[in-house]
């Protein structure tokens, strides 16, 4: 799951993810569940406390570690979907405002899509998504006209996405302020407003004041409409929000939007979760309510087990998810993967220096020295190492900063730094060089040429097996990233060859990589198969794996019936000879 670190590293003052969530609409009247005792290492969570539409097979218990978290009660196989709600709160980013319906974050050609033609700003799939979204629209409406007029240019003219779910939030507080058991789920979301790390405190400072100007709010005592008495009570809202907040993502997990649910957000972090939260689009939910979050089993759960999803990005080493983690989200992770462990992190590895298949851990500053765990050969060429990996990490934040406004210069370095780290001995899983390798591989799709040319299309397939490798190495069977990765790797490997190469001999045939005609399609097929398996834990075995999974079933069909098509083709042939 994507949360607010990972928002963030776009723009400043984007969403995080949230708290108690409503399951099928916070229209509903909400069932509440007293807490439950806790029967293992818990406490019971705040006896008065109640949850929004908790599944009756999870619990909420406390531990001193790590505060409120969910349970499962029951048996879970991966691939379940443990949990399934409407967020209290859902806003597009602003990027997406006019290619998506503000109401189901439904993707429509922007000539499809109606604009509303009071703000200008926000549109919809039709007139039923615009009067559903009324009841906040009617607000944000005003506001956001309000916000434009004073903006001091045209790349501002709309309040951040952070601003926009907190006013989000805020209205419908208002709206809700005779439904307790709501206010109060929103109230109970964890803040860390009195360990704030002075490295948030711009940023809280920042949403404060553009949210005082987004309600249109000129005295502190007027806060006291949104249920806030005091500044305090402002920051505490902020900061609830940003621990709390999740990414809204697309079915093949482009980050769209914010979203807040609280239910969801009693879910605690592990950076080797058992579960993971995301947006199916599953065939069965209807559009009204969309969009819909899903916690999904990765892995098989037992009963007594906490659920627990990552709130950044796994693939990163230790260091940077600690920092991220206690940047946003103020604590110090001691899971299984963060733990000392004499196991050598794929995402800090190197090649055995002897070429002997095992590896090594790549050295660092404080311990250069390393050797192979498994022929115990010394690395030699540490400087060299220690080189490659900082100069990657610079090329890598500089490449992922320019990949919108200077796409050459992020793919001339990609393509430059990827063949260096490579040469030094780091596997493909091992940071920088996956982050790069991903980063090459979504530069090179983007740049597909039309006509479609076999050298760009082939680049691509080899950039999207690097990718695949390095993902498979560090993230779990079924995790949603590989299966989209390895989705789109199938996808492209079943397109059309444009001018399809000759090998010169069986040996050439053999080294040639992609392949090309029939051994082409027949890799298609298998790593199609492979990423729906895949897709069919991570978006949800009722899902079919989502939308993308429903995509892939097809692609598999095709390639069954062209791969029928060419059998019985060589079958004819040779019975004519
Ligand atoms: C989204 S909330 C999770 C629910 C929270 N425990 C509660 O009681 O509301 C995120 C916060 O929970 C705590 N937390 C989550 N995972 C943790 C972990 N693995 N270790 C320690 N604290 C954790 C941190 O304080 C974090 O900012």
């Amino acid at each position: 799951m994507s949360s607010f670190s990972g928002l963030k590293a776009s723009r400043i003052s984007k969403e995080s993810k949230s708290y108690v969530a409503s399951s099928s609409t916070s229209e509903k009247s909400p069932t509440t569940h007293p807490l439950q005792p806790s029967s293992t290492e818990g406490e019971n969570a705040d006896s008065e406390q109640v949850i929004y539409d908790l599944p009756s097979n999870i619990d909420v218990r406390k531990s001193n570690t790590s505060g409120r978290g969910l349970w499962a009660k029951a048996y879970h196989r991966p691939g379940d979907i443990l949990i399934s709600v409407k967020p209290h709160i859902a806003v597009l980013s602003n990027q997406y405002l006019n290619s998506h319906c503000s109401n189901c974050f439904g993707s429509s050609p922007a000539s499809s899509l109606k604009r509303c033609t009071t703000c200008r700003t926000i549109w919809y799939c039709d007139s039923t998504c615009q009067n559903k979204d009324w009841v906040l629209h009617k607000r944000e409406c005003a506001a956001l006209q309000e916000w434009a007029k004073v903006a001091p240019s045209p790349d501002v003219s709309v309040p951040s996405d952070a601003v926009r779910c907190l006013g989000r939030l805020l209205w419908r507080r208002q709206q809700k302020s005779n439904d307790g058991t709501w206010v109060k789920s929103v109230e109970a979301m964890q803040s860390h407003r009195t360990s704030i790390q002075s490295s948030s405190f711009e940023l809280h400072t920042h949403l404060s004041h553009a949210l005082v100007r987004y309600l249109g709010l000129s005295s502190p005592q007027e806060l006291v409409e949104f249920g806030l008495s005091s500044a305090r009570d402002l920051v505490d809202i902020i900061s609830r929000f940003i621990t709390n907040t999740f990414t809204v993502t697309t079915p093949t997990l482009t980050p769209v939007g914010a979203s807040i649910s609280p239910v969801v957000a009693l879910i605690n972090h592990s950076c080797d979760p058992n579960a993971v939260v995301v947006f199916p689009r599953a065939s069965d939910i209807p559009s009204s309510q969309e969009p819909q979050m899903q916690v999904i089993a990765l892995r098989a759960i037992q009963p007594d087990e906490e659920i627990l999803t990552s709130y950044i990005d796994t693939t990163l080493p230790k260091d940077q998810r600690q920092k991220a983690l206690q940047e946003t989200y103020n604590f110090d992770c001691s899971c299984d993967l963060c733990k000392i462990s004499t196991e050598i992190d794929p995402r800090e590895a190197i090649w055995c220096p002897n070429s002997c298949g095992g590896t090594c851990p790549a050295p660092t500053e404080e311990n250069s020295l390393s050797r192979c765990t498994k022929c115990k050969a010394i690395v030699k060429n540490t400087d060299a190492i220690l080189d490659a990996r900082r100069v990657g990490q610079e090329a890598l934040d500089k490449a992922t900063a320019l990949q919108f406004q200077d796409h050459a210069k992020a793919q001339q370095l990609t393509t430059n730094l990827i063949p260096i780290l490579t040469s030094s001995g780091l596997t493909p899983s091992s940071h920088p060089l996956l982050a790069l390798s991903r980063l090459h591989q979504s530069l090179l799709i983007s740049a597909l040429p039309s006509p479609l040319t076999q050298e760009a299309l082939d680049d691509a397939i080899r950039a999207a097996t690097r990718s695949t490798t390095g993902l498979s190495a560090v993230l779990t069977y079924g995790h949603p990233v590989r299966g989209i990765a390895l989705a789109e790797l199938g996808k492209m490997l079943a397109v059309d060859e444009p001018m399809p190469k000759e090998p010169g001999s069986p040996v050439e045939a053999a080294l040639m990589y992609p392949p090309s005609g029939a051994a082409r399609l027949k890799l298609a097929y298998e790593t199609l198969v492979r990423a729906r398996k895949e897709l069919m834990v991570g978006f949800g075995r009722v899902n079919e794996g989502g939308e993308v999974g429903r995509e892939v079933r097809e692609g598999i069909v095709a390639l069954e019936k062209e791969l029928g098509v060419w059998k019985q083709g060589v079958r004819n042939v040779l019975e004519l000879v």
